[in-house]
């Protein structure tokens, strides 16, 4: 039964462009799948996701010809077998039989050629297949990590640059971004304690943001602190930002907030927290209506106006003034690629061709902030990319063009005392295998 979930979903998600995160827990649901069943489902239809580049290598040589001529549903059932052959506990015998049962299911007439395909798999471990498909490290280093750790090459090059070309933590950030994802909580300020919160879900206090809990096991499923707003499911990083955001030092007024990039609400939620502890309120804007709404219901009680416009109206809105604000985040839509963790498939389906859009959306979101921010006043551009095109090339070109006077304020000082690894400034990029976050980007500006 977890098998056939995880199967329904990987065809889902390569048959109708799905989302794995949407569509497994409604599977399971149908199959009534809990407890062990669920976990080895989402293991098994996360990690065939995660590793389908390595998976598809290696399926092609033990059946002789490029996986993607074999039938879609004989091929994603393929791909279940040979992850739990290469990559879990999983005995060969049950790995193979069920696999085999999967494709008479699926694709009637293929149990033959599915069993011998799955035999070959079999037949090396995960390192010697790796040794004989990748390009050697030494004459093809970003060939040989895209194939060993499973990332389309230009998103390997991507991460080798943002970490100013080091191959050998290139390699750790890819392993990382392979593994399950922590789930993180945000203690909201002013109605919940890390500490206190961390007992009562069984859980532990963060490492660097005061507010953050880590959350044992993976789901945070029902608990109390969630429907009744004391917290919200928020990553440490994300967390870190938008404070930071709030502690930059500012001089003369300190009552409007602004985040112009809103929806669905986390960092709306725990700035309005804040701004309730300051005497401020926050201006939350969102383009998309629907996500307009979570933001709405993520900033109840809070001092949160909410508005379901486009952010680059600044000027031209009557809630949007130039120069109106005090504080304001840019959380802008960007690539992803610093949350491949949480969303296994995304790796497979964003392309190179999808940054100009979003950079030219960034610049103007960007531009349409620092027209927002009143003189003295800051902005914090953040982007959950390391992608240096969507963070330092943003940056600097809004900045330039903007017409506005702009100075960068160090960010690292706005994060907390001791963090390691924050570069040498002025803007920061957070890692998952420096410090178990999101690769989210952070730069401050301010407007002169
Ligand atoms: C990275 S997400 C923001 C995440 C959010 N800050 C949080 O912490 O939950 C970017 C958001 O910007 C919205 N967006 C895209 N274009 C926009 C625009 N022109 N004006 C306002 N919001 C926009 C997207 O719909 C998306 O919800």
């Amino acid at each position: 039964m977890p098998r056939q979930a995880a199967y329904e979903a990987v065809a889902a998600v390569h048959r109708d462009d799905a989302y794995a995160n949407l569509v497994l827990p409604a599977i399971l649901r149908d199959l009534r799948l809990h407890g062990r069943d669920a976990a080895f489902a989402t293991e098994l239809t996360y990690g065939t996701l995660r590793v389908l580049g390595t998976l598809d290598a290696i399926l092609t040589t033990a059946a002789g010809r490029d996986v993607q001529r074999i039938d879609p549903p004989v091929r994603d059932a393929l791909r279940i077998g040979a992850y739990q052959l290469l990559y879990t506990r999983v005995p060969a015998h049950a790995a193979v039989s069920s696999t085999v049962d999967l494709v008479r299911s699926v694709g009637q007439g293929a149990t033959g050629f599915a069993n011998a395909v799955l035999r070959e798999v079999a037949g090396k471990d995960l390192d010697t297949w790796v040794t004989q498909l990748a390009p050697p490290m030494e004459t093809d280093p970003v060939g040989h990590l895209a194939l060993a750790y499973s990332h389309p090459e230009w998103i390997v090059r991507a991460f080798a640059e943002a970490l100013g070309g080091d191959l050998a933590e290139t390699g750790r950030l890819l392993i990382e971004d392979n593994e399950r994802p922590p789930v993180h909580l945000c203690a909201r300020p002013g109605r919940a304690d890390a500490v206190d919160l961390a007992d009562e879900v069984g859980g532990a206090p963060g490492a660097f943001s005061p507010y953050a809990v880590y959350l044992p096991g993976g789901a945070p499923g029902e608990l109390a602190a969630l429907a009744d707003g004391r917290a919200h499911v928020q990553d440490e990083g994300s967390q870190l930002v938008a404070n930071a955001l709030a502690v930059a030092p500012l001089d003369g007024a300190d009552a409007r907030w602004l985040d112009l990039c809103a929806g669905p609400g986390g960092k709306a939620g725990l700035l309005g927290a804040l701004a309730a502890q300051r005497g401020a309120s926050l201006t939350a804007v969102e383009v998309a209506e629907h996500r307009a709404r979570l933001v709405e219901q993520a900033v109840r009680g809070l001092p949160v106006t909410v508005l379901h416009t486009d952010g680059r109206t600044v000027g031209a809105d009557r809630d949007l003034p130039e120069g109106g604000f005090d504080r304001v985040l840019v959380d802008a839509p960007c690539t992803g690629l610093g949350s491949l963790r949480r969303r296994p498939e995304s790796r497979w389906r964003r392309q190179p061709s999808d940054l100009p859009p979003l950079t030219r959306l960034q610049r103007e979101l960007l531009t349409a902030a620092l027209r927002a921010v009143r003189p003295g006043g800051v902005v914090a551009y953040v982007t959950c990319s390391p992608h240096t095109v969507e963070t330092h090339v943003t940056v600097t070109e809004a900045a330039r063009r903007s017409g506005v006077p702009v100075d960068f304020v160090d960010a690292r000082p706005l994060l907390p005392a001791g963090m390691p690894g924050l570069g040498d400034g002025p803007t920061v990029q957070l890692w998952p295998h420096r410090h178990g976050t999101d690769a989210m980007f952070l730069a401050v500006l301010r407007r002169g």
